[in-house]
């Protein structure tokens, strides 16, 4: 028998969940939020994922008094602070509304209708008319040979929280998480190696901004390493040893501890999908249509859980596509999802939207591409104000249309900027408009009036 029934219930306190909670529970409907662990109230980005890292790039560009040692354990506490004052609030958010209940515990289903939870001795049995599945994803740790069992091995959640400062750090992966962790830990003084098994680092991006981001963090103290293939991970007396095979050669590589950063899978294990009848895809995320439906209509998933991609804001984009079908007219869907930028938080910020110079290309798009290294932006002081003149701002314009097909903007506050060329590709503002228009001064978005009219570097 079921213990109570709730218009919606929740599997996961994460930025989509949490987001559809609140707004159905301010109506009024009965819902229930259902989290595995209290330390994480409001799900990975506050606790161990945007927010605690974004902190660690703060305080390693803006270092505070003291050894290098000192500095990096002061800005681990700093960061345990807000990311405490975040989960207490996150947590108020939802217990403070009447028809909303923060239930603590493991979920499972055990029928379409049906979830258990568990915690600890206590067991309860809920049922909802609307489930949202938003559990998230964990860190993949690939079976290289010794380095599941190894004493120095940390993913991003336990490097985080780390109290000592390696100070030789090897990261596996150079995605989000590795070239983030690279950048921060060499500001801190960390001697870093990125050891990736793709061909290039950063190969998503063009040519010349991978080697534009790689060459400063290479003069950072980064040393980069594509195309290895790491065989086996040993622990020695001193830290670890990892031998990998790059180049036709075998290398070893000695480090204090080792970051599995090699991506991050769909959390979908012991959830008792089967039992609901939620059908999942062969890479193990939960199949969605595109508003999010799964295989049985009233169940729904958000965020990493489904296979999108893992961002905060498309985990809140999510809900807001189930609150239209829920609440609204059920007229959004992922399919009208244009042009999602994303930001790499590197020092500084590396922010993309749209097509990269290859992409459009190979599209057989008249392509024109206008670039400046922020150093020679005359127009644009806050970059010499700050002390921040590294990087590259690089617009690939349709040269017929005058059309921005994307944006690579390398620079100081290039997470604000690449917002604003989102929403100019949305509304289709020209390049031309976005050249012309008007924008404060001393701000980084001025440096568009002066990038915009640079003479085309390449054409095609
Ligand atoms: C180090 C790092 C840095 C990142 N930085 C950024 C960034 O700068 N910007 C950005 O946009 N994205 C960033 N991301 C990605 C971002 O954090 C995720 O995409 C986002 O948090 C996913 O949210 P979600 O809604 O899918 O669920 P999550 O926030 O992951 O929440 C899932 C919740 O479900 C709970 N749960 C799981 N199973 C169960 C169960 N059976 N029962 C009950 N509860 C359960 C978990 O404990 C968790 O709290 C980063 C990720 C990492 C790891
Ligand atoms: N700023 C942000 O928005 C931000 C920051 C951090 C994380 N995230 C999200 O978190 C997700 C996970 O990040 P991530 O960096 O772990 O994954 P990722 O997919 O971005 O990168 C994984 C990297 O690991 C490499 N790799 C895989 N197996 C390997 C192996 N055995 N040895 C060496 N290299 C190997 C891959 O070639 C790839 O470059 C990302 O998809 C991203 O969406 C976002």
């Amino acid at each position: 028998m079921k213990d109570t029934h709730f218009d919606l219930l929740v599997i996961g306190f994460g930025k989509g969940g949490k987001t559809l909670a609140a707004t159905m529970g301010r109506l009024g409907k009965r819902v229930a939020m259902v989290e595995q662990s209290a330390a994480m109230y409001g799900g990975t980005c506050i606790n161990i994922g945007c927010a605690p890292t974004k902190a660690l790039v703060h305080h390693a560009e803006h270092p505070g008094a003291g050894s290098p040692g000192e500095r990096h354990r002061q800005a681990v506490e700093d960061t345990r602070s807000l990311t405490s004052a975040l989960r207490g609030k996150n947590f108020a958010m939802l217990d403070t509304i009447d028809s909303v209940v923060v239930i603590t515990g493991r979920a499972e289903f055990l029928d379409p209708k049906t979830v258990r939870v568990t915690a600890g001795n206590d067991v309860l049995e809920l049922g909802a008319d609307t489930i949202v599945v938003n559990t998230g994803a964990e860190p993949i740790v690939p079976p290289i040979p010794g380095l599941r069992t190894s004493a120095h091995l940390l993913t991003s959640t336990e490097l985080i929280d780390l109290d000592h400062l390696p100070q030789r750090l090897a990261i596996l992966g150079g995605g989000y998480v590795g070239v983030e962790f690279a950048s921060v830990y060499a500001q801190f003084g960390s001697a870093v190696t990125v050891l990736d098994a793709g061909p290039r680092i950063m190969p998503r991006e063009d040519d010349d901004i991978a080697a534009a981001a790689t060459g400063i963090l290479r003069d950072a103290g980064v040393e980069f390493v594509a195309g290895a293939h790491v065989t086996d991970v040993r622990d020695t007396g001193e830290g670890v040893k990892i031998t990998y095979e790059a180049g036709g050669r075998t290398h070893t590589l000695a480090a204090d501890d080792v970051l599995a950063a090699t991506g991050r899978r769909p959390v979908t294990e012991g959830l008792g999908l089967d039992r609901a009848g939620v059908r999942t895809t062969p890479s193990g995320a939960i199949e969605v249509d595109e508003s999010l439906r799964t295989s049985q209509p009233h169940i729904y998933a958000v965020g990493d859980v489904n296979g999108g991609p893992q961002f905060t804001y498309i985990s809140l984009d999510d809900s807001r596509i189930i609150t239209d079908q829920l609440i609204g007219a059920g007229r959004r869907s992922t399919l009208d999802r244009r042009f999602v930028p994303y930001t790499v938080f590197m020092t500084p910020a590396l922010s993309r939207v749209g097509l990269t110079e290859r992409e459009a290309v190979e599209q057989g798009l008249p392509v024109k591409v206008v670039e400046k290294a922020v150093a020679d932006i005359a127009g644009m002081p806050r970059a010499k104000i700050v002390g921040e003149t590294r990087g590259l701002m690089k617009f690939v314009i349709d040269r017929e249309t005058d059309e921005l097909l994307g944006a690579a903007l390398l620079s100081i506050d290039s997470q604000e900027l690449i917002n604003a060329v989102t929403l100019a590709m949305r509304h289709g503002v020209t390049a031309s408009e976005l050249r012309d228009a008007i924008y404060t001064h001393p701000s980084s978005t001025e440096a568009f009036n002066e990038v915009l009219a640079a003479p085309p570097v390449r054409e095609a």
